[in-house]
């Protein structure tokens, strides 16, 4: 479902006399469905580049990065959107989201973005939403002015209201108590029933140990400081 193929990155500090940092080099990593690999390696390693690379945010200098069938190493803006709506879910450590709308419709808008109607798809959000303890009342406030946990519990109910074949986790309960932490770990578990594909950074070991089927260490992938 995730294929990654002899991936390399660079960066170009543009503002630093645009010095090119080698990040990384012949990356390699295979993921099938109702798998969950985890991405494990010293901080600075490439974790969050290799999952920001995956989703198409940044730009690989060569290899190829193969979701459900795409190559997003090479995709055209379009066909990663589309990607995006149709395939590959993120749940991302902080939550980015157009100011003044209502929670309820934050959550639901996955599901509006693939055809499915207003009533059904805020009933799936609402129900999301009561799972991982979001007070009601908030439902209809924008979750900008919410805590840190309320904002990633928000993420989280967003990335599995539906079920993407694909998903990339960066730290899924990294700001949750221990009750939230247990909703989130039956998520992941039942979304890999069902057959997806999940890339993961988990600095939680136990949440690791539990979901992940392996780890991958991406300091080999890393040029300058791989042994
Ligand atoms: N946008 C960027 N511009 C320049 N360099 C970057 C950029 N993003 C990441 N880097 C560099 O790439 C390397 C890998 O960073 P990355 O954030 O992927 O590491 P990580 O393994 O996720 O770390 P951590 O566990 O601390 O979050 C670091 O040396 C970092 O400085």
């Amino acid at each position: 479902m995730i294929e990654i193929d002899n991936l390399s990155k660079t960066f170009t500090l543009h503002n630093q006399g645009g010095a090119v940092i080698r990040v990384m080099q012949g990356a390699h990593l295979s993921v099938a469905p109702g798998e969950c690999v985890a991405l494990v390696g010293a901080s600075g390693s490439g974790k969050s580049t290799l999952m920001r690379m995956i989703y198409g945010n940044y730009v690989a200098a060569s290899g190829a990065i193969r979701v459900g069938g795409l190559d997003v190493a090479r995709a055209q803006p379009r066909e990663i959107i589309r990607l995006r709506r149709e395939t590959l879910g993120y749940v991302s450590q902080f939550l980015r989201v157009v100011p003044r709308v209502p929670t309820l419709d934050v959550v639901a808008e996955p599901l509006r973005a693939l055809g499915v109607n207003a009533d059904t798809s805020r009933a799936r959000a609402a129900e999301m939403l009561a799972r991982l303890n979001i007070p009601q009342p908030l439902w209809d406030l924008s979750p900008t002015t919410f805590s840190g946990g309320e904002q990633q519990r928000v993420n989280i109910a967003r990335g599995f209201v539906r079920d993407y074949p694909a998903l990339l986790l960066d730290e899924p309960t990294a700001s949750l108590d221990a009750a939230n932490r247990e909703v989130v770990m039956g998520l992941i578990e039942a979304a890999k029933a069902r057959g997806a594909a999940i890339v993961g950074i988990f600095h939680d070991e136990a949440a690791r140990a539990r979901v992940c089927d392996r780890e991958i260490d991406v300091t080999r992938f890393t040029p300058d400081r791989a042994a």
